[in-house]
């Protein structure tokens, strides 16, 4: 008799790209993991609205704050009324058990939570960016592996070619130009870009 096999195991997180400009995140923890992940969010979003609080705020973050007129810190021990009119909470400080509290009381308000270190608390990872010009992709290894996400991203900063954005440019032109119905738009762009991984023009 065939053995029933294990289905595969796949990643079911939903990727969104979020305009960190119009949102307010609140991190918590000012140390080495609290940097790597302000880092991570201006990387991506350098006008990002970003209020740190912790009791120590390393002078990296104090270095990267001052180059940016909308991130908010605060020395101090974390407040419950912190959570107040944040959208996002990226939890870094060494206190497990506080990231617990926290993470209940935002869960209340509905407010999304990331605890850098500890998976089973999160409710979005943060994932490897590749941004070339107006493309971005974004990596996650459902948790599995940092590292292997790290590595796909210089992959793929390596392997895109620099005329990315001039392509997205010139699709854009085209696209704002092609008159018609919505159904003929499609047909042409999909007609124009057939020769793109050697597919069909109807896929
Ligand atoms: C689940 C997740 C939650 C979250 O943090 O959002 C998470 C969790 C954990 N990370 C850990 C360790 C490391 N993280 C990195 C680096 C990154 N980690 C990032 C995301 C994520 N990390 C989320 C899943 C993403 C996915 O789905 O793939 C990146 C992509 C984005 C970012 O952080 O901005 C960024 C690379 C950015 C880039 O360069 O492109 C490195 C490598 C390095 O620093 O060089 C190491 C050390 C090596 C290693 O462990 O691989 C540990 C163990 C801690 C411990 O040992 O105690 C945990 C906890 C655990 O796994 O239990
Ligand atoms: N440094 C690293 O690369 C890694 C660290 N970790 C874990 O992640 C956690 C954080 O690491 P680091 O950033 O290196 O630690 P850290 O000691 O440099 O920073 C901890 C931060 O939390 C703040 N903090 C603590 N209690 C607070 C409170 N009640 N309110 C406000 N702020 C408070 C501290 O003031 C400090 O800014 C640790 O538990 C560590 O074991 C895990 C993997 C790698």
């Amino acid at each position: 008799m065939a053995a029933v096999e294990n289905s595969e195991e796949r990643n079911n997180l939903f990727p969104i790209f979020l305009k960190l400009e119009e949102l307010h995140t609140l991190i918590v923890g000012g140390g080495n993991v609290g940097l790597e992940k302000i880092s991570g969010l201006l990387k991506s979003s350098p006008a990002a609205r970003i209020t740190v609080v912790a009791e120590k705020i390393s002078d990296e973050i104090r270095n990267l704050a001052s180059q940016s007129k909308y991130i908010f810190l605060n020395e101090r021990s974390f407040r419950i009324r912190d959570l107040q009119n944040k959208d996002l909470v990226i939890l870094a400080t060494d206190d497990k058990a506080l990231h617990e509290r926290i993470r209940i009381q935002a869960r209340k308000k509905r407010i999304l939570v990331n605890v850098a270190d500890t998976p089973d608390l999160c409710d979005f990872y943060l994932g490897s960016v590749v941004t070339k010009g107006n493309l971005k992709i974004g990596i996650s290894t459902n948790g599995k592996s940092p590292t292997i996400a790290k590595r796909m991203r210089e992959y793929f900063e390596e392997v895109l070619p620099d005329n990315t954005n001039q392509l997205l440019d010139n699709m854009q032109k085209i696209r704002d130009r092609i008159k018609g119905d919505f159904r003929r738009k499609v047909d042409v762009l999909n007609e124009i870009t057939a020769s793109w991984l050697g597919k069909s023009s109807s896929d």
